[in-house]
């Protein structure tokens, strides 16, 4: 049985269908890379994962550790392990340092964060720092599963591998999924597994994420629909 199963699922949001029988399998301490154009449904997926109650499931479900969490609230799937790097979070008026006593006992330590900690989340931060803190939280609840949304968004090549090497040496071992377009952010974390989403679809899926990438860059996604390169592991 695989740590985080994803059957059959089909999503709609606001009456609308975003996600279309989605099938997918993570097992314990893989990294999976989720690419696709804009728009093909990957930060639905993310929510819908999370629990977000917009994100109504209308048919699939969802095994993580063994257990259907196809309907949990957000919470619950917290507590059983589940953690996001979200792409806009919002700001709170309360400081760093006092939001991660708050969620975690968990104390994180991280070299050049001391100014950061004493500021309020998300109020006035660079991209870069946004990132960061986002990061220091998720360390912070020390998850099983992670899912990082368009982490290297707005973050330049230096920040870019900061980032990703906190994440490998103090998340290692765990499962993550990370949301893309770009290769860098590939590269840096060189996934177990590219799928690749096209309206709604997981279009293609392999380990070869080299191939997949250079299919992308050349050809674009559409191309992913008959590159031949799928493999159901
Ligand atoms: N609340 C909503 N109401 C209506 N449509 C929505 C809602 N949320 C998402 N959608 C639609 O679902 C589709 C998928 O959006 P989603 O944000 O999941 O795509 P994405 O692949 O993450 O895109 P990007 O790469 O641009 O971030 C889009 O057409 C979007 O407009």
């Amino acid at each position: 049985m695989s740590f985080l199963r994803i059957n059959n699922l089909s999503t709609q949001v606001d009456g609308k269908d975003i996600l279309k029988k989605i099938n997918l399998k993570i097992e314990k301490g893989e990294t999976h890379v989720l690419l696709g154009a804009n728009a093909s449904g990957k930060s639905t997926l993310l929510y819908t994962l999370m629990g977000f109650p917009k994100y109504n499931v209308v048919e699939g479900n969802i095994v993580f550790n063994g257990k259907n969490i196809t309907g949990l609230e957000i919470e619950e799937r917290a507590r059983m392990g589940i953690a996001a790097v979200y792409q806009n979070p919002p700001a709170i008026n309360v400081k760093l340092s006092k939001l991660l006593d708050k969620i975690s006992k968990r104390k994180i330590e991280l070299e050049g964060t001391k100014e950061l900690m004493e500021r309020e989340v998300n109020i006035g931060f660079s991209g870069g720092e946004r990132k960061l803190s986002e990061v220091i939280q998720v360390i912070s609840l020390n998850p099983e599963f992670i899912i990082l949304d368009e982490l290297d968004a707005g973050l330049d090549i230096k920040n870019l591998e900061r980032l990703s090497s906190i994440i490998k040496k103090e998340l290692d071992g765990k499962s993550i999924l990370l949301i893309t377009h770009r290769g860098r952010a590939l590269r840096f974390f060189k996934p177990d597994f590219a799928h690749v989403m096209l309206k709604g679809e997981i279009v293609c899926s392999s380990k070869n994420w080299q191939k997949i990438w250079k299919t992308i860059e050349e050809d674009g996604y559409e191309r992913c629909k008959r590159c031949e390169l799928y493999s159901n592991r």
